[in-house]
Formats: C-alpha cells, structure tokens, sequence
C-alpha cells in the first residue's frame, strides 16, 4: 500500500470485465490504484497500462503477483484461467476478487476450497456483483424480514440480446445461470438441492447447435421451486427480473430503472443494451466493498465455499441439461472456515 493507504491492485485478463475494472479502479472508486495489469495478449495489457501512471503490463500472473507494489489482485481471465491465478495468489497470501464463475468445475473449486484451508484464513471474494445490486439488496431485506411470509417459488428472467460466438449450452448454465444459482441461495438462505433442465424448440435466432431458450428449475432444502428463464437471443436488449412469490406477498424487481415516457402514442421505459450498463453501479459498489474490507484486513462478500456450490449446481446442472434427468446437487461438508 502506498503511504496514503491505497491498495496496489493487479489486473489479471483484461479483456472486456478486465478493462472495465481498470477503468473503475482508476476512475470511479476510492482506495485503490492499479499497479499492475496481465494478459497472454501482452499488446492488450501495454495498451491499457500505457494509460496509467506507475502501472506495469505481464503476460504472466505469476511474474506479476510478485511485483512489488501488488497487494491485491482482481482476476477477470476467462473461468478455466482462475485456478491457475487464484493458486498464484495464494502462493503470496494476496487478497483476491476472483469474476465469476470461480472456477467452471467441481473438481477444481474443491481444490481451492482446500488451498485456501490451508492458508488458515479466507482470501477470496468471488464476483457474484448481483449481491451489490440495490434492487436485489431491497428484495433480500424485504424477505428476511419475514412481512411476506415463507418463500415459496422465485421466478428469473435471465435475458441477454445475443449469445456471446462459441456459447455452448454448458455455458448457458455454468456462465449464466451461475447468477441465479448464487443468488437463489443468497435470498433465500437455502442450499439448492436439484436441478432439471428444459429446452423448448430454439429460437431462429439462436446461433446454430445452442439451445435458446432453456428453463432451469431448482429445488432447495427449504421447499422452494425456482425457475430461470435464460434466453441469450432475446435480441431487445438485456434484461434481469427476479420475482418472489411468498406466503402473504409478492415482490418483483428489474422492471426498469429509468423514466417511463409517454409519447407519439407509445408508453414505457428503456431496456439495457447489456449487463456492463445494467449492473455498472452493483460492478461499483462490489469493487468499492472489496477494496474497503481488504484495506481494513477483512475478507467479506461471496466467499470460496459459495463459489464451489455454484460449481457444483452447475456440475448437476448441465447433466441435468445433457441427460433429460432430474439431478441432485451433490456438496461435501461445508468446512469451518465457511460457517
Ligand atoms: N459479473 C459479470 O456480470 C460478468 C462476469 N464475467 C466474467 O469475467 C471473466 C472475464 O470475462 P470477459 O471479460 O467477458 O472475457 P474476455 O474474453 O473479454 O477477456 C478475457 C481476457 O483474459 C485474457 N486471458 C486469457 N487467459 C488468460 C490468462 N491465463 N492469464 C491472463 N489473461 C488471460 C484474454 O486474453 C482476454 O483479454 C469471466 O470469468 C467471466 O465469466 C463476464 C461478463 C460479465
Ligand atoms: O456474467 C455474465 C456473462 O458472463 C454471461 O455470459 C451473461 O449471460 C450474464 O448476463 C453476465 O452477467
């Protein structure tokens, strides 16, 4: 940290969540500098550290944790790249904020689970910036205070104007769905038991071999049925509704976050293009959270643990997907470190 206290941080992946972290880090937040940014596209990196003071481009996450002047790192490589820079991290006991997901599989977010039980204390926050949303922190408050009763079902609406090239219906649950894995579990303080998968007849514009739209339903260990809609080709704009479904109410969010407008005959409001201008203040708030925790020694926000169990509903998930079966959720004991 610099004299003033500002948190050195390093950029690992700067593509288009990196870049926009940067330019948050830089630009919007307090606390914090970026001393360092990585990418294997080393062209990338030296274009986005040429724009700010002290900063050094790598091409290799390992040479650029152990920098001097790195006290933190923000990874925002692609999902199958977090081990590898979560693991470097570790190496030098370095606070992490680690994109969803934190890892695309079981077998890998177990072994982090147990690297960072190893290190004694927790490390790592992991992006599921949903929790920073100020429609989403409203609804979690509204049900745990319990003046609509018991949950019973949430329904989510999960759209996105067009599927990224070389989305597979894996990744519509493993990359896209993993919001509301965690977020169900979040709102509702339950554990996602099950998953089932079903796919409609594809949208013609959908891009050939993805199955768009799916529907996701979930189980939880509290009694609740959720549903997720994801349509990746919804073609508007990009949309995410979240509506509860309780004993003595319902509450709904993400209908609109701007004006609504009365003219030539037309009524309504504006949907997002995408998720960078739908979340920018939850992005805001998540990265401002990170840092002002790490700066006073705490680790708070999404922790390792619910990084595995959305790898591990996913896991189910995408048998579910591939299988046409129901598909139970299967966690080890939650370790200590986590209660
Ligand atoms: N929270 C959210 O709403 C969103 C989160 N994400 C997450 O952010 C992460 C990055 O996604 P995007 O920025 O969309 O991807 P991107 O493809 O735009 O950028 C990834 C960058 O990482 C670099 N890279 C690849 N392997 C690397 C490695 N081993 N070390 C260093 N750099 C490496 C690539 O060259 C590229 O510049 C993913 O985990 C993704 O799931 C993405 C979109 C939205
Ligand atoms: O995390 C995200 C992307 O990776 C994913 O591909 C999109 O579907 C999500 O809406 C976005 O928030």
């Amino acid at each position: 940290m610099t004299e003033q206290g500002s948190l050195g941080v390093a950029v690992v992946g700067t593509g288009r969540m990196g870049a926009d972290h940067v330019r948050r880090i830089s630009e919007v937040i307090s606390g914090a500098h970026v001393t360092a940014v990585v990418d294997l596209d080393t062209d990338r990196a030296r274009t986005i550290a040429a724009g700010i003071e002290g900063c050094v481009a790598y091409g290799d996450p390992a040479e650029a944790l152990a920098a001097p002047g790195v006290d933190a790192v923000l990874v925002a490589s692609p999902g199958p790249a977090h081990e590898a820079a979560l693991l470097a991290a570790f190496a030098h006991d370095l606070p992490v904020l680690c994109e969803k997901p934190l890892t695309p599989d079981t077998a890998s977010a177990l072994r982090l689970l147990e690297a960072e039980q190893r290190l004694g204390h927790r490390r790592v926050q992991v992006g599921f910036m949903r929790r920073y949303d100020r429609e989403y922190v409203k609804l979690k408050a509204l049900l745990d205070s319990g003046d609509l009763g018991r949950p019973l079902l949430l329904h989510h609406r999960h759209r996105n104007a067009e599927a990224p090239p070389g989305f597979t219906d894996a990744m519509a649950v493993n990359d896209s769905v993993a919001h509301e894995m965690d977020v169900t579990r979040w709102l509702l303080g339950q554990e996602i038991t099950a998953v089932s998968v079903l796919r409609p007849r594809p949208s013609a514009h959908a891009p050939e071999g993805l199955s768009d739209p799916q529907l996701v339903v979930f189980e939880t260990d509290g009694g609740a049925v959720v549903d997720v809609e994801i349509f990746l080709s919804a073609r508007y704009g990009y949309q995410v509704q979240a509506e509860a479904v309780c004993e003595d109410g319902t509450a709904r969010i993400g209908d609109g976050h701007d004006m609504l407008v009365n003219t030539a005959g037309r009524w309504g409001g504006t949907v997002t293009p995408g998720y960078i201008e739908r979340f920018e203040d939850a992005y805001d708030r998540q990265v401002q959270a990170w840092v002002d925790a790490t700066r006073r020694g705490q680790v708070t926000g999404p922790s390792t643990w619910d990084g595995y169990a959305v790898a591990a509903i996913s896991e189910a998930g995408v048998r579910a997907q591939t299988e046409g079966v129901r598909t139970e959720v299967e966690l080890v004991e939650r370790p200590a470190l986590y209660r």
